[in-house]
């Protein structure tokens, strides 16, 4: 398989790019100028492209592979990769689902603690001194709090039964209604955020679902309500969260994922009521290897006309 072309557009973990290199011709994009402009030897060579939740592969770059079979994803969210072209073309998706749900949903329950009991805020707290002025305020009761969950798919789910475990009632949003679910269902995004106390973003990123989180819907969970991404930076309308949230029209936020990452915006430093992440849902060691292990095996399954292992397209 050594002088199959495969094309790495995104820093990944060493382990995965090591092997993509041991296994393949490997041509990173970030040795180019422009890697929809890669002399003509390269670009006919490359017959996969690997990317991740930042970098994956538009219709340009599409184009200007005419031997890409494959497209192998190291992230789960394949917003970054024309699923259109690649059916229109013939050329397979792959994603990594399921290693990461349990990592991405014990984020997500993490950060409604740290948000509710400002555990990063204590944390501050200790390490200035402070704490010999005088006790930390009171913080606010997680456990039995309403979680409403847009998006009731595998890390929607794990989510949910976390935090039923802290006796949090669980309601969600989805397209349509999942017949088979104990919880309460609501058919709009604003209903959901009246109707609940923390609203977690736990849904692909799609047309439909970019800035689902507008300034109606922070308004409907308004004061004391709280909101949790642990999607994409894109679901959340980040021009109407910083006021919100600076206003005190909004409660708070535990954020892993921004519009523009890595830049974020600068007013949201000074508030006390956020907790921000750098986009680590599935960062430990053991996912992110699981992760590899997934992209690594799509490919090899491809290259010997196997069945995928995890296909999307
Ligand atoms: O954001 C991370 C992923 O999509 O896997």
């Amino acid at each position: 398989m050594g002088s199959i072309g495969v094309l790495l557009v995104a820093q990944v973990m060493p382990y995965l790019e090591q092997e993509l290199d041991k296994r393949y011709k490997l041509f990173r994009a970030w040795d180019y100028p422009n890697a929809v402009q890669l002399p003509s030897q390269h670009a006919t060579s490359i017959r996969a492209v690997v990317g991740n939740a930042s970098a994956g592969a538009d219709a340009a770059l599409i184009e200007a592979l005419p031997k890409l079979e494959i497209v192998s994803s190291f992230s789960v969210g394949v917003d970054k990769v024309d699923l259109e072209k690649c059916r229109e073309k013939g050329i397979r998706v792959t994603y990594t689902p399921d290693v990461l749900t349990d990592d991405v949903a014990d984020l997500a329950i993490g950060l409604m603690l740290a948000l509710l009991r400002r555990i990063c805020e204590c944390d501050r707290y200790v390490r200035s001194g402070n704490w010999k002025h005088g006790d930390y305020k009171l913080t606010t009761k997680f456990s039995g709090k309403t979680v409403g969950i847009i998006g009731l798919g595998r890390i929607g789910q794990a989510i949910a039964k976390r935090a039923e475990a802290f006796n949090c009632p669980i309601c969600y949003y989805s397209r349509t209604e999942k017949r088979d679910s104990k919880y309460k269902y609501y058919p709009s995004v604003v209903e959901l955020a009246s109707n609940c106390d923390i609203l977690v973003v736990a849904c692909p990123l799609t047309e439909e679902t970019h800035h689902i989180i507008n300034r109606e819907v922070m308004n409907a969970l308004g004061p004391k309500g709280y909101l949790i991404n642990i999607g994409r930076g894109k679901h959340v309308d980040e021009a109407e969260l910083v006021p919100a949230l600076v206003e005190g029209r909004l409660g708070g936020a535990g954020l892993d994922v921004f519009e523009n990452e890595p830049v974020v915006p600068q007013e949201l430093f000074e508030l006390e009521n956020v907790v921000l992440l750098p986009h680590v849902g599935s960062g430990t060691l053991e996912t992110r290897t699981a992760m590899a292990d997934l992209v690594l095996g799509n490919l090899e399954a491809h290259f010997l006309g196997k069945p995928l292992l995890t296909p999307l397209v």
